[in-house]
């Protein structure tokens, strides 16, 4: 196992904000982010611990594994840990745009190689446009949470670049917060604030983060997310995971 590395507690809504920013990936967030997601997104460490099991099955011998939108590795990680000693010759490319996301990465990849074993598979971290990032030779791609945040005019062709660079019988795991009809959304809204509230957050926190994120963090329905995954080259979707208002879902090539 790997180190657990330090972080601190996300507090960046706890004070009044008066006129809340828009969200971003900045230093300060960069900084509380393994606070800041385990306690926001409902079944997030299974949903990344799954992503190793996941790769396990879909990574194919001398390809590429691709964690788009990385933030701090987690996914990376769980990705090298579930094909080791399974899957021979694999890279793993982790890319973000956020330069605090991956300098710190970087840390966490590295902790990871000082407990881990020496044939492990090389993570190369970019800072890059994940809409412009060239993409080959992927036998297993995830997508933990970030779709959400890509422009919506720009989702199906990410996707359709994800899918053409593909192998046949290769994966893309794509874990998203989704939005449903009028009536369930208010009942899933209510559970997904009850488990911030769980997790210690105000509601001034839970309703600032709410506003910062209104304008960054797009939702689409279950329904959408799937006939866009097929229209953009998967031959097979599932939903293989759900908590409330965020789901992970695995398209097959
Ligand atoms: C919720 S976080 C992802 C969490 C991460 N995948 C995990 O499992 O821990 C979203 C990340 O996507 C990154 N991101 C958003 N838009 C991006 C883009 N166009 N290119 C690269 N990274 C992007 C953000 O900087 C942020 O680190
Ligand atoms: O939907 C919310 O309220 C969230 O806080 C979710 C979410 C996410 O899904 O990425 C938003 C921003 C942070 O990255 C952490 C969690």
């Amino acid at each position: 196992m790997s180190h657990t590395p330090e972080h601190e507690t996300d507090t960046i809504y706890q004070s009044d904000q008066g006129q809340v920013a828009d969200f971003t990936f900045d230093q300060a967030v960069a900084r509380v982010f393994p606070d800041m997601i385990k306690r926001s997104v409902p079944g997030y460490a299974e949903t990344v611990a799954m992503s190793g099991v996941i790769a396990g099955r879909y990574a194919q011998p001398g390809s590429n594994l691709y964690d788009l939108g990385c933030s701090l590795g987690a996914v990376t990680l769980a990705m090298r840990h579930g094909i080791h000693n399974k899957v021979a010759d694999c890279r793993i490319i982790a890319i973000d745009n956020s330069q605090s996301m991956v300098e710190r990465a970087g840390h966490y990849v590295a902790l990871d190689e000082a407990d881990f074993v020496a044939d492990a598979a090389p993570v190369e971290l970019a800072c890059a446009d994940i809409c412009q990032y060239p993409l080959v030779n992927a036998s297993v791609t995830a997508l933990n949470f970030v779709l959400q945040f890509i422009p919506l005019e720009q989702r199906l062709a990410l996707l359709s670049r994800i899918a053409a660079a593909t192998l046949p019988g290769g994966a893309l795991i794509l874990s998203e917060k989704i939005c449903f009809d009028d009536q369930e959304q208010r009942l899933q809204t209510d559970l997904h604030h009850d488990f911030k509230r769980a997790n210690g957050y105000s509601d001034l926190e839970i309703a600032q983060k709410r506003s910062a994120i209104e304008n960054v963090l797009i939702p689409e329905s279950e329904n959408v997310h799937i006939e866009r995954l097929k229209a953009a080259g998967f031959s097979k979707v599932i939903r293989w995971y759900q908590c409330f208002n965020f789901v992970s879902f695995l398209a097959v090539k």
